[in-house]
């Protein structure tokens, strides 16, 4: 059966939940982390960190009562921005705000501007991130490693991570909208959502597309993209998911996105079994990494002012890309 059901059965989803055939988990050499259904791309995670979620509501609530720090933070990144706030005047984008982070962006921020933010929470959140980075990424990356048959480190060197907060406000264009984040499927490697024990994240089983599976609001999952099915010649599966809102409730997540070297061809690794044909332009390495990320940027990745249209032809645009 999906493996979407076996994983989040594995996270004690509650029992009115319709059980299938559900596989046992394969066990892993770090027992704090386990692959919940063989070909799963979900793996649960007891993390003994947990997000610094009072902070994060006093960043967001600072931000967004403070314009000028809004905007010297968002100078620092011109490129996209940092804080993201289309939800504020778009009724039809994702309702929720975005601060998107990494360690390199946090290197441009200049100090008087961090130590104002200091006050917000922001240093108890940066550590936290890069704590998690440090103490999970590595296990992660053995751990998918061992589902592609090829090691994942290789093509993971430089450290291409990015730290997203997000915020689904009560407080946006259209406070009676049930879009928080639209369905769509990560780019990179992998993500580790934390969430502040508020529902709605969703997945989508993916033998019925179209099925969706709530997330319960206390797990932490852990989620493949599609530099990973690539990688992985198809073995590991990317998640597509969203976020449902319930009008009048806040919810907020952190997001660790762990992504290959910019540098890497994005082509399944030497060794990997190729479990599904890929296009030709993936399998000869016409594209790498920078390439992708740059394109999925400009659209659903950093960019929350797409529309849900807009969003499912690029999952498909994508899927041509990989699939041919
Ligand atoms: O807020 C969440 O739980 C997930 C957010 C997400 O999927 C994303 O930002 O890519
Ligand atoms: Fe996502």
């Amino acid at each position: 059966m999906a493996a979407t059901t076996a994983s989040l059965n594995g996270l004690a989803i509650p029992s009115s939940t319709p059980a299938h055939d559900i596989p046992e988990p394969i066990p892993v050499s770090d027992p704090s982390i386990r692959v919940l259904s063989p070909n799963s791309t979900i793996v649960s995670f007891e993390p003994e960190t947990r997000a610094p979620f009072e902070a994060i509501r006093r960043l967001f609530d600072y931000l967004k009562t403070h314009p000028e720090m809004e905007s010297s933070l968002n100078a620092t990144y011109p490129k996209r921005g940092i804080f993201k706030t289309a939800a504020t005047y778009n009724a039809a984008s994702d309702q929720k705000f975005t601060i998107d982070l990494s360690p390199t962006r946090n290197a441009k921020i200049p100090d008087d501007l961090r130590g104002a933010l200091a006050g917000a929470g922001f240093n108890e959140i940066l550590d936290f991130f890069d704590n998690v980075n440090d103490t999970y990424v590595a296990p992660i990356l053995s751990t998918l490693s061992t589902l592609a048959g090829a090691d994942l480190h290789q093509a993971h060197k430089s450290g291409n991570i990015n730290y997203r907060l997000c915020d689904y406000s009560t407080d946006t264009a259209d406070p009676e909208s049930d879009n928080g984040c639209g369905a769509h499927t990560d780019y990179g490697t992998f993500s580790i959502i934390f969430q502040d024990g508020t529902p709605g994240l969703e997945m989508e089983e993916a033998e019925h597309p179209g099925l969706w599976v709530p997330v319960p609001g206390d797990a932490t999952v852990v989620l493949a993209g599609w530099c990973a099915v690539i990688l992985s010649g198809g073995c590991i599966q990317a998640t597509r998911h969203r976020v449902r809102r319930t009008p009048g409730v806040r919810r907020l997540s952190a997001v660790l996105f762990v992504a290959p070297d910019l540098d890497i061809k994005l082509k399944p690794l030497d060794g990997v079994q190729i479990t599904r044909p890929l296009s030709q332009s993936i399998m000869t390495g016409e594209i790498d990494v920078g390439w992708f990320k740059e394109v999925m940027g400009r659209k659903r990745e950093g960019n929350e002012k797409m529309e849900e249209a807009d969003a499912t032809s690029q999952d498909s645009e994508i899927e041509m890309l990989i699939w041919g």
